[in-house]
């Protein structure tokens, strides 16, 4: 049959189709008309094999809220229409920094489930009854499915698509950092580019950190199995520039987290306190930076001696005593009870999946009830540059991963203390910029410097040290030479003041003699 004769075969069958149904309107009643629509209707569906699921945008009495499901399905499709669909709508995405994309109405995408496949279609419909706090059109996805898998699509499927969907949203945010005024939180976009691959520290140690962190993230069930709070603390310590607060940048990007910065200094109580960590959203970082110069956090906790000694004070005169301790809470208002009751207190737990980092350069300065297991569960050491560090930044910074140059540095690292920070200041482009060999000269004179400094040190603080024992050594002669001169000493006044007193009393003697002999 040619193609002619074929459309006009089709044409004279819809003509006819048009014709039945225009009787059928005009000529049945409509009560039976409606009837039989409704019998129609059932049939088909008995007959249908699929089930289907209508998601609205607009839910609510006056269909005035969007829908919280239709915005997570929306998300959660955004990836497979971008590859399906073949009408595509665009729009700049929250972050402002993408594009997002969505198929357009009446377009279909295809899914696959545990080896099920359904299809999820756009579509939009006119209103009737339309308001001026409803839009003319209301949007809606529909889910379509075998029957027989109805129970594992409108369970794990569903989920499936909420937890994707979120995990998409968390994804794409823009990320922020807070900080602290006081008892609010305020923040800026956060757009910190360190991350661990630009971060100089030992392969393995930065591998075993990284690992740590992605398990956390992933560790909702075990956290909830256990019957612990989805926390983790880290203590980062280290000399200055060795890169604590890059890591915690780095944590935050690798993890895409939100970083809230507190400002301990500026909180006035415990309660204040509280209340800030009541506010830390879920998927974070509270960073506590120098802990050691935030608070007197170890004078929250009397040593024997200085309870004795403040007990003498008491005796002494109460009213000064009084006043000073008032002066003493003025200036550290958050005690050290207080922050630990923010970081496993009861109030800890609320909010779900949460990093706390503290960052010090001097560890051995906080107390020990800070820093015990559990608390802060990693402690992490971040030291002066070695050689392996270095080839990082080499790589990073010079885009080199050997030279003849590297000897003398591996050499140098390992006897003088420089910090990536310092290292990275000689790897900058300079005037030369393009020649590694300028930089690597430039490192290997800043790190003999550092050498020579440090001789110089050693060599002081020996030679002090000397002087200190030899000062030992004397000063117990010298009192021993004391306890042996007092005694002479006395013995030698005492003879003096004997002789002295015989010959004033010979004196006065003679005298008397003298005066007897002139009155005769
Ligand atoms: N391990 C490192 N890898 C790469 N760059 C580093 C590293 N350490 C420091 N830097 C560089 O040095 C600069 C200062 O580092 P950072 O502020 O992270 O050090 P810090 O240990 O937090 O110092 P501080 O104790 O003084 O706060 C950063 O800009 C970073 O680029």
């Amino acid at each position: 049959m040619e193609a002619k004769d074929m459309f006009g075969n089709l044409g004279s069958i819809i003509a006819s189709l048009m014709f039945v149904w225009a009787m059928f309107q005009q000529y049945v009643p409509y009560q039976l008309q409606h009837n039989i629509e409704k019998y129609c209707q059932i049939l088909v569906r008995f007959a249908y094999p699929y089930i289907q699921i209508r998601f609205d945008e607009l839910t609510g009495d006056y269909d005035i809220f969007r829908s919280e499901a239709y915005t997570a399905i929306q998300t959660y499709l955004s990836s497979r229409s971008s590859t399906q669909a073949k009408m595509l709508k665009a729009d700049i995405a929250k972050n402002s920094q993408s594009l997002a994309l969505r198929m357009d109405d009446h377009e279909e995408v295809a899914d696959e489930f545990k080896g099920v496949k359904l299809w999820w279609a756009s579509g939009k419909e006119v209103s009737n009854t339309p308001s001026w706090w409803t839009p003319e059109e209301k949007r809606y996805y529909r889910l379509t499915c075998h029957k027989q898998h109805r129970d594992l699509i409108l369970g794990p499927y569903l989920d499936h698509v909420l937890k994707e969907a979120k995990a998409m949203e968390v994804r794409n945010r823009q990320r922020k950092l807070y900080t602290n005024n006081g008892t609010t939180w305020s923040h800026v976009m956060l757009k910190h580019p360190a991350k661990f691959q630009t971060l100089a520290m030992d392969p393995e140690k930065k591998k075993e950190i990284m690992d740590d962190l992605i398990e956390f993230s992933k560790a909702e069930e075990f956290y909830e199995r256990v019957g612990r709070a989805w926390k983790r603390g880290y203590l980062l310590y280290g000399p200055p520039g060795t890169g604590k607060s890059s890591m915690i940048a780095a944590m935050a990007n690798l993890l895409s987290y939100d970083l809230y910065d507190l400002e301990l200094t500026s909180v006035k109580n415990n309660t204040d306190l509280r209340k800030l960590l009541m506010e830390v959203s879920s998927k974070s970082i509270i960073v506590i930076e120098d802990i050691d110069c935030s608070l007197d956090l170890t004078g929250q906790r009397k040593t024997k001696k200085k309870k004795e000694k403040d007990e003498e004070e008491e005796k002494k005169d109460p009213k000064q005593k009084k006043e000073k301790e008032e002066k003493e809470t003025e200036a550290s208002k958050v005690t050290l009870s207080g922050l630990l009751n923010f970081i496993d207190g009861l109030w800890s737990a609320c909010g779900g999946e949460r990093l706390i980092v503290f960052t010090t350069n001097y560890m051995e300065k906080l107390d020990p009830a800070l820093i015990r297991s559990g608390r802060m569960d990693k402690h992490i050491e971040l030291s002066y540059c070695r050689f392996e560090a270095f080839k990082g930044l080499a790589k990073n910074y010079l885009k080199i991963e050997s030279h003849p140059l590297f000897g003398r540095i591996r050499e140098l690292l390992e006897e003088a203390n420089l910090s990536p920070a310092d290292v990275a200041e000689h790897l900058m482009p300079k005037k030369a910029s393009g020649d590694p060999t300028f930089s690597l000269e430039s490192l290997i004179k800043g790190l003999e410097k550092a050498k020579e400094e440090a001789r110089l040190k050693a060599e002081e603080e020996a030679r002090l040290k000397a002087k200190e024992e030899a000062k030992k050594i004397e000063q117990p002669a010298k009192e021993e030479a004391k306890k042996v001169e007092q005694p002479a000493k006395e013995e030698a006044k005492h003879e003096d003041k004997a002789v002295t007193e015989n010959g004033e009393a010979k004196l006065l003697d003679a005298r008397a003699t003298e005066n007897g002999k002139t009155s005769h």
